[in-house]
């Protein structure tokens, strides 16, 4: 995976169809998405329950792009190698998780894949600080985690300025999760994110069977960047 500071647009399988993510992906990307991202919720970290390693393996031979796996799971670091194996390309962690989330960092680049942290909308920037040279994304929540569909919550917006300036040259993504769409997105990227999630904004009105309107969300997210 080389660095590219282009954006990016990860379409979120959360708001795909449970029944048929091998087509469901295999249409999004065939629509223009730039990378697939996978929320994995263990009904603990957050209150709600997806999937785990098996299916990020099973769908990982239908994703050609980029797999990035959000780990909404507390504890992270038994189930590292397991993400790993099924083929994530990017895996994020919260560092809201656990107690020793530069340990988590170290373990998830020890796999070979890149290294995520997300933050969660109460976290503030300086959380990410003493680990800037263990992350290759920082991932930063504009809604509590849990769920698609929420509202974008504005008071995020500056916590990317801010980590944008803290990064400074270092190869690290800012990727905005929740509530993205054509009103929000351009406020981020205007603040220095580079990936953007999005869920409901990306799937709605379309499916496997008229993916048409994917590629309509999508360029929409685009042109407002
Ligand atoms: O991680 C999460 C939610 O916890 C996200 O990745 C959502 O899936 C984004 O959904 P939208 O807000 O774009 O509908
Ligand atoms: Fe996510």
């Amino acid at each position: 995976m080389k660095f590219d500071r282009s954006v990016k647009i990860a379409p979120s399988i959360l708001s795909a169809d449970f029944a048929n993510f091998g087509a469901e992906i295999e249409a999004v990307e065939a629509q223009g998405a730039d990378w697939i991202h996978v929320d994995v919720m263990d009904g603990h970290f957050v209150p709600n329950i997806t999937f785990g390693p098996a299916t990020c393996a099973a769908i990982r031979p239908h994703i050609k792009t980029v797999m990035d796996v959000h780990l909404m799971i507390a504890p992270v670091d038994p189930y590292i190698q397991a993400f790993a194996d099924a083929g994530a390309d990017v895996i994020t962690a919260h560092v809201e998780a656990g107690p020793h989330i530069h340990r988590t960092l170290q373990a998830i680049r020890a796999t070979g894949a890149k290294a995520g942290l997300a933050l969660n909308p109460g976290t503030p920037a300086e959380a990410a600080a003493p680990l800037l040279d263990l992350v290759d994304l920082i991932c930063v929540m504009t809604v509590n985690p849990g769920f698609g569909g929420q509202k974008f919550i504005h008071s995020c917006v500056q916590k990317v300025t801010e980590l944008r300036e803290m990064i400074g040259d270092r190869e690290v993504h800012i990727e905005i999760d929740g509530g993205v769409d054509p009103t929000t997105a351009p406020l981020v990227v205007a603040a220095g994110a580079d990936v953007l999630v999005a869920g409901s904004a990306v799937f709605k009105g379309g499916s496997v069977e008229n993916p048409a309107p994917y590629g309509e969300n999508i360029r929409a997210i685009r042109a407002s960047v």
